[in-house]
């Protein structure tokens, strides 16, 4: 058989938009089409991973196709985020090629949320200021504007350059955050249980409660994804610093654990968005709150029918018991007038509002029972807030993804799933924090690209370890046929953000005590509500293995990375995983057995 030419991703996606484009009628000859744009950054440098076309110090990311006369700006809600310079990005990149990497120790899992939004450091949020109707629409505009530069100068002045981890620049974003705010009667704050130190900005926390004077639900959600006794270290963790925090443990992938990337449709067929666990831990946080001031009998009624139902994907909805959207115009964004009357109208409004990627959709989808909003791996999928009533007293309402200020490492902040993957001008340093953490060289199957050293024990580069997964799976450049070490870079990282390499973090003092968490009493709580059997320990694969498909997925489907909204088909791709949960966690040595059992045939091939 012939040999298969090389085609490169960037080449798939390239041919992706010119189809696209064509298809609008547009030549791609015009100054802000995607094709000029990409040759412009073609003359100026052969490099794709570090080309930036703007001149700002922002990078503005998710960039749709340019804005037409008469017609909404697609790029008004991107994420904005502030741009690195290209020497160090360079700089970075030199290191992973150079820097041996090694096995971190386990307390480096371990991580304080003060260490990540230090109190004296003013991580704060921009706030809307104060209006009255007298105020024209554009001095509104202005005083926000104005508003929101020195609250980044103040930040800035307190953390100096280099410092701050990627956050949202986009005033559109936050003025987002600001309306969700103030219609809504309870905040869901979504965090993903890998990593929900990063995602609970402390200062939202405090004007929550101690200003608005409302009350927030902390959903620990994707639960399928970490041990049973670390879930519940943080929930412990977390109550104990915000005692006024109503914890919630969620996932919207219950008993999914151990599927492989290969069984990811089949397995989406049979459990549908009405299977999450939590919704009933979410209705009981809410009638403690509301105290019997609305009537969420309906959403109770709801819950048992669709539990009775068992239902299928689909299916859920029941005459009367439609969905309403509402759309929300400028004018309401801007102009609205911030009522503090709670429950009004009899009807309690839940906000979702959490860091992109958290799973803030899932979680309405699920408590829906249906799939109403799209959900996608890609962060900052959602672009603009809209609100459904779950019942007739209950409405619910998605925010884009928000990303605070805080101190985390950059590289964490990518692994945690808040940059989209094929935009990063320099991956391989977050793959080296993976690795260091989670040296996964094994579980992949890798061969070093030199060899072993002469301690018979290979030495790894960031570099290499991407040069050793592109070999293995087969990624070359389009010209020259090398190994495309990009695109291996941008694999691996997503393996890490979907959960299938899966790297959870830990609260202080967690490692010495995780006997301790492992055999209290709540944990069965968890297992029941992750969907797990407790027999699942390490070793068996799920039944379902033997009948996955031997056909090799397509390349599309594990690496791209645009605007992929996850479909009726394949949107479960987060249950997916590579490791058993107890084996997930970090740098354990139980994780290393069995590893190579986890695999599907033809994942590493
Ligand atoms: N394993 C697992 N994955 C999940 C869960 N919930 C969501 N995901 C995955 O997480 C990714 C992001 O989910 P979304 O619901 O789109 O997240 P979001 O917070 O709305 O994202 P933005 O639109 O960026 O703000 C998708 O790939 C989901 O399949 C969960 O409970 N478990």
């Amino acid at each position: 058989m012939p040999r298969k030419k090389p085609f490169s991703n960037k080449q798939k996606k390239k041919q992706l938009q010119v189809k696209r484009e064509r298809k609008r009628g547009d030549t791609g000859s015009g100054p802000n089409s995607r094709n000029a744009s990409t040759e412009r950054g073609k003359e100026r440098e052969p490099q794709s991973d570090t080309s930036d076309s703007e001149t700002t110090d922002v990078r503005k990311i998710n960039q749709q196709p340019s804005h037409r006369e008469g017609r909404h700006d697609p790029n008004r809600y991107r994420l904005h985020f502030e741009k690195e310079s290209r020497e160090e990005v360079e700089r970075r990149k030199k290191r992973a090629r150079e820097k041996i990497l090694e096995p971190a120790a386990e307390a480096d899992l371990e991580i304080d949320i003060n260490d990540i939004y230090p109190p004296e450091k003013g991580l704060d949020f921009p706030r809307r200021p104060s209006w009255h109707y007298e105020m024209t629409r554009e001095q509104l505009l202005r005083k926000e504007e104005k508003l929101f530069g020195e609250f980044l100068e103040t930040l800035h002045s307190k953390n100096p350059p280099g410092s701050l981890s990627h956050f949202e620049h986009n005033l559109e974003t936050w003025r987002q955050l600001w309306r969700v705010l103030e219609m809504s009667d309870v905040v869901l704050l979504i965090v993903d249980i890998r990593h929900p130190v990063l995602q609970f900005p402390a200062a939202l926390y405090h004007y929550v409660t101690n200003e608005l004077h409302k009350q927030v639900i902390l959903v620990l959600n994707k639960v399928d994804l970490c041990p049973a006794a670390l879930v519940l270290a943080w929930k412990h963790y977390l109550s104990s610093l915000f005692p006024h925090l109503h914890c919630v443990c969620f996932t919207s992938h219950p008993g999914q654990p151990y599927s492989t990337v290969l069984q990811k449709k089949r397995i989406r067929r049979k459990v549908g968005w009405c299977q999450a666990g939590g919704p009933v831990q979410i209705l009981r946080a809410c009638q403690d709150i509301v105290a019997g001031r609305v009537d969420l009998s309906s959403w109770e009624q709801k819950i048992q029918r669709d539990a009775a139902n068992d239902c299928q994907e689909g299916e859920l909805l029941e005459e009367g018991e439609s969905v309403l959207v509402e759309h929300y115009s400028d004018v309401a964004m801007e102009m609205v007038n911030s009522s503090q009357e709670l429950y009004k109208d009899g009807v309690l409004t839940l906000g979702c509002i959490g860091f992109p990627n958290v799973g803030k959709s899932s979680v309405l989808n699920s408590l829906v029972g249906k799939k109403v909003v799209s959900v996608s791996r890609t962060p900052g999928h959602t672009k603009y807030f809209q609100t459904y009533y779950l019942t007739p007293t209950v409405k619910l309402c998605d925010c884009p993804g928000l990303v605070f200020p805080s101190r985390v490492d950059k590289q964490l902040q990518i692994l945690a799933g808040i940059y989209p993957i094929a935009q990063l001008q320099e991956p391989y340093s977050s793959v080296g924090y993976l690795y260091e953490r989670m040296p996964f060289h094994a579980i992949l199957r890798l061969k070093h690209p030199n060899g072993e050293g002469e301690d018979g024990e290979a030495k790894w580069t960031a570099w290499d370890i991407c040069e050793a997964w592109a070999e293995r799976r087969g990624y070359k450049t389009a010209k020259a046929a090398r190994n495309d070490v990009y695109r291996a870079a941008n694999s691996l990282l997503r393996l890490a953000v979907d959960g299938r390499i899966c790297l959870c973090l830990r609260p202080p003092g967690y490692t010495p005590q995780r006997d301790k968490w492992e055999i209290h009493p709540e944990v069965t709580e968890i297992i029941a509500l992750q969907g797990k059997r407790e027999e699942d320990g390490a070793g068996e694969r799920d039944e379902e293995e033997g009948e996955s498909s031997s056909e090799p997925e397509e390349e599309e489907d594990r690496d791209a990375d645009g605007d992929d909204e996850e479909g009726e088909e394949d949107d479960d791709d987060g249950g997916g995983g590579f490791l058993k949960p107890g084996q997930r966690e970090g740098l354990r040595p139980k994780m290393m057995v069995n590893m190579f059992s986890v695999l599907g045939e033809n994942e590493c091939e």
